[in-house]
C-alpha cells in the first residue's frame, strides 16, 4: 500500500516514522510519501490561498497547485483503485468499516486542506478521476485535514494484512464486526489488588462460561450507556 499526503505542513507526517506505521513501512507493508503543496506554486510567496468568490471570511486553496500536485503524484489517467481522500467537517462519519474497505487499497492519497477548504473543483475533478472520500472525524472542528489523515491512517494500516502481530485481537475490538457492534468491556491485568480496587473476582475464576457471559453483560451494559445509538443499529447483538 501506497500513502501519499499533500498538506502545506507536510512535517506533520514526520510522526509516522516513529510509531507503528512507521514499522509497516520499513517492512514494506505500507510506503509513506509525504508532500509539500507549495512546491506545486509559481510565485515569490508561494501562494496556496485565496479570497472566496461570493465573498464571506477566511480564505479558500486555490485548484491550480492541487491539480499540479496531482499531475505529478498521481498521474493524468483515470484510475478508480487510486483512492482520494478529503478529511472535511462536511464529510462522511469515518467508520469501522470503512476502514476496513481502505486497508484493502493498493493507493491512498490524503488531501489536507487548511484555511476554510478548499475550492470545490479540486473536488469535482478527483471524482472524475479516481475514488473520492470526504470524510469527518466526527462532530467538532479542527484547523486542517492534517490530523484526520493521521488518525484515518492508523485505523487502516492496523487492518492491512500482516501489519498486526496478533491479527486475532482485532477481532475483539470496539466497532469490530465481532463484537456484535458493542463496545469493549473493560481489561484488567495484575497485580489483582491495586491501590484498593480489585480485579473482578469472576476474572480470575478460570471459569471460561462465566467470563465470557461476564464481558458480554459489561459490553452491553457500556454501549447502552455510552452509546445508545449502536444499540438500535441491526449489527447490534441488542435491541
Ligand atoms: C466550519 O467550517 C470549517 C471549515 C474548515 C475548517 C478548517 N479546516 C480546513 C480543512 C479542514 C479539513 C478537515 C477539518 C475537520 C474535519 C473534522 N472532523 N473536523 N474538522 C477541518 C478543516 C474549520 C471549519
Amino acid at each position: 500500500m501506497r500513502l501519499d499526503y499533500l498538506s502545506i505542513f507536510p512535517a506533520y507526517f514526520d510522526v509516522l516514522d516513529i510509531s507503528l506505521v512507521g514499522k509497516a513501512a520499513i517492512n514494506g507493508l505500507v510506503e509513506i510519501h509525504a508532500h509539500d503543496l507549495r512546491d506545486w506554486t509559481h510565485d515569490r510567496h508561494r501562494t496556496v490561498d485565496d479570497t472566496p468568490c461570493g465573498g464571506g471570511a477566511g480564505m479558500v486553496m486555490k485548484p491550480d497547485p492541487w491539480g499540479e500536485a496531482f499531475d505529478e503524484i498521481i498521474g493524468t489517467e483515470s484510475d478508480p483503485s487510486v483512492h482520494v481522500i478529503f478529511p472535511a467537517p462536511s464529510g462522511t462519519p469515518f467508520t469501522q468499516s470503512a476502514a476496513a474497505e481502505l486497508s484493502s487499497a493498493q493507493r491512498i492519497v490524503f488531501c489536507c486542506g487548511r484555511y476554510e477548504g478548499i475550492d470545490h473543483r479540486v473536488i469535482d475533478y478527483a471524482r472524475s478521476m479516481w475514488t473520492v472520500h470526504e470524510v469527518s472525524l466526527g462532530d467538532y472542528v479542527l484547523n486542517g485535514g492534517e490530523v484526520a489523515a493521521l488518525a484515518i491512517t492508523e485505523a487502516v494500516v492496523r487492518l492491512v494484512p500482516g501489519f498486526m502481530g496478533n491479527p486475532e485481537s482485532l477481532a475483539e475490538e470496539s466497532f469490530s464486526a465481532g463484537q456484535d457492534g458493542l463496545l469493549e468491556y473493560p481489561l484488567f491485568t495484575r497485580p489483582v489488588s491495586w491501590r484498593g480496587l480489585d480485579v473482578p473476582e469472576v476474572l480470575m475464576s478460570g471459569h471460561h462460561g462465566r467470563i465470557a457471559s461476564w464481558r458480554r453483560d459489561e459490553s452491553v451494559r457500556l454501549t447502552r450507556e455510552r452509546r445508545p445509538d449502536l444499540t438500535d443499529s441491526d449489527s447490534s447483538g441488542i435491541h
